[in-house]
């Protein structure tokens, strides 16, 4: 398999043929004016690279590349105007060099050099940054620092069900290592294939799981940090109330402060019962009420997705005018069938009509795993394809879900594009959803990226509005500073800044993100 310096995933998995036909088809039937052209990305050849401006000292030549594919593809992370760029061969400010550090010792060995030399150090993953969290948006020399090499599980403790595990591993290569101790650390963004244990860890990475141990900040244990001013190290606990916890500040820290190279992950058996149905509803605030009661059931199901009727259409192939219910229950230990039985009777007191014969659930998968591979398909075809996430508590809800669905409407009026929004629901809590939006609309060539930046910005402004965070799990990255920075407390800024100084004073790590 080739690795896409331009877009998602393997060249061969991408969007081509029979699939490519039917995906413009429907696109084609839902906006017959767009125009659904196919562009070509340029070759890595055609791009007009700027040379690298420093070079590495003898001792890490060996760990150092120059070469323009490496470089290309670690200049911008993921995201639908990471792929607009690409697409049109603007990749302005790639990184001087790509740094792949074989061991720990070598981490600290480039983060002694590019103090001294003040050279910016991006601490790179997967590489699936859909918030600019990868690229060198700054003036002066960068080094993209990729851990991929570091991709071993070190050690397993099998009673305390926990593993030691090297960041730089990605979801696969990790999932395969601990299925030989009938082990799992079931966590599964969407991007699970191409994203890494130190990007979930910097992220604060959601897996695809709706409720209870998806998040990976409830899956660490103790953190191994290399910053400029030393290693952290913090000890294996299973809980522990000796003040603030070291690990909760490094997770979410997005290469700011330091380089994770290793942790030790709380893991799982792997699930042996399995449960699963999608419900109907006429009404969507039906629908929404009925995800509360469930999410406040204490019932806990692995998946609780409500699609939206547009993203039930679009994303699931079913029409239903209150949108759709997909729920699911999973267990190592227990049969869930009681747990699953108990939530349709909640769904059936909020009018949901049960579907015993759907493809519903089995249809949201599969699209699931092809999203990123057709919106790439459908960028190179002019359009607008991209998501963005929030949470909110439930009573904030309904107004912020009108609040961002006319703002996007507006949005794309403004800038003279026809589209849709759609909403699903990504996890659930009692106290509130994560509602996930997507925006499809017919772009103009060479003008998406900004036609996109516009809605962004207007999507965001009704978000941070209606009382949600800028973010339930993408983080923040370069592209969501501004609303960031208004979202969280002075003295709270006030301290990380702080911590960035103690812990990085020449300020090489990942520059213009977060701070
Ligand atoms: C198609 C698609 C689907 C996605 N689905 C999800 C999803 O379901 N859930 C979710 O949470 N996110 C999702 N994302 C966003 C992205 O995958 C996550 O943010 C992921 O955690 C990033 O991991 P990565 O290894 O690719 O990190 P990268 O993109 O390489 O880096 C992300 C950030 O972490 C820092 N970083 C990376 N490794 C380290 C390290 N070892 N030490 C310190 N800092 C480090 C980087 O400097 C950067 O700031 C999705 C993205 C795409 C493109």
């Amino acid at each position: 398999m080739t690795r896409s310096w331009w877009g998602w995933g393997n060249v061969e998995n991408a969007v081509t043929g029979d699939e490519r036909a039917a995906l413009t088809k429907r696109i084609g039937t839902l906006m017959p004016s767009a125009d659904l052209t196919v562009h070509e990305p340029p070759e890595v050849s055609d791009l007009d690279l700027p040379d690298p401006r420093v070079t590495p000292p003898q001792a890490l030549a060996d760990l150092c590349s120059a070469d323009r594919t490496d470089r290309a593809a670690h200049a911008h992370g993921k995201a639908f105007r990471d792929v607009v760029r690409n697409l049109l061969g603007e990749v302005r400010n790639p990184p001087d060099l790509v740094v792949h550090p074989r061991t720990e010792a070598d981490v600290v060995d480039v983060l002694d050099w590019a103090t001294k030399a003040n050279i910016a150090v991006i601490p790179f993953g997967g590489g699936s940054s859909v918030v600019g969290g990868i690229e060198p948006r700054f003036d002066g020399p960068a080094v993209s620092l990729d851990l991929g090499k570091l991709d071993q599980v070190l050690e397993i403790d099998r009673t305390s069900r926990a593993a030691r595990i090297q960041a730089g591993v990605l979801g696969p290569a990790l999932e395969d290592q601990l299925r030989e101790h009938d082990l799992t650390l079931r966590h599964f963004p969407q991007s699970f294939e191409f994203s890494s244990l130190g990007g979930w860890l910097a992220t604060r990475a959601g897996g695809h799981f709706a409720t209870l141990y998806t998040h990976i900040d409830d899956l660490v244990e103790s953190m191994r940090v290399v910053t400029p001013s030393g290693i952290s190290e913090s000890r294996r606990l299973p809980g522990s109330g000796a003040g603030p916890s070291p690990d909760r500040m490094f997770l979410g820290s997005e290469g700011t402060l330091g380089v994770i190279t290793q942790a030790w992950m709380r893991l799982q058996d792997r699930p042996k019962w399995r449960a699963n149905a999608s419900v109907h509803f006429d009404d969507y605030a039906a629908a929404v009420n009925c995800t509360r009661a469930i999410a406040q059931s204490g019932l806990y199901p692995t998946n609780c997705r409500l699609l939206d009727p547009v993203e039930a259409f679009i994303n699931a192939g079913t029409s239903s005018a209150g949108g759709v219910l997909v729920l699911a229950f999973e267990s190592a230990d227990h049969p869930v069938d009681a747990w699953l039985a108990r939530a349709l009777e909640l769904c059936r007191d909020h009018s949901g009509a049960v579907q015993e014969q759907t493809k519903a659930s089995e249809n949201w998968r599969s699209s699931f795993l092809r999203m990123p591979y057709q919106r790439d398909a459908l960028a190179t075809q002019s359009m607008i394809a991209e998501t963005f996430e929030t949470a909110c508590t439930w009573n904030r809800f309904d107004e912020l879900k009108a609040a961002v669905t006319a703002a996007a409407n507006d949005a794309m009026r403004t800038v003279g594009v026809t589209g849709v929004v759609t909403c699903r629901f990504t996890h659930v809590y009692p106290d509130g959803p994560a509602p996930y939006f997507g925006i499809y609309a017919a772009g103009r060539w060479g003008a998406t990226l900004s036609q996109w930046d516009d809605i962004k910005v207007a999507v965001s402004e009704a978000l941070a509005n209606a009382g949600g965070t800028i973010t339930h799990h993408h983080a923040v990255g370069r592209d969501h500073r501004p609303w960031y920075d208004r979202q969280r407390p002075d003295p709270f800024a006030a301290a990380l800044r702080a911590a960035k100084s103690a812990l990085d004073p020449a300020g090489i790590l990942n520059p213009g993100v977060l701070l």
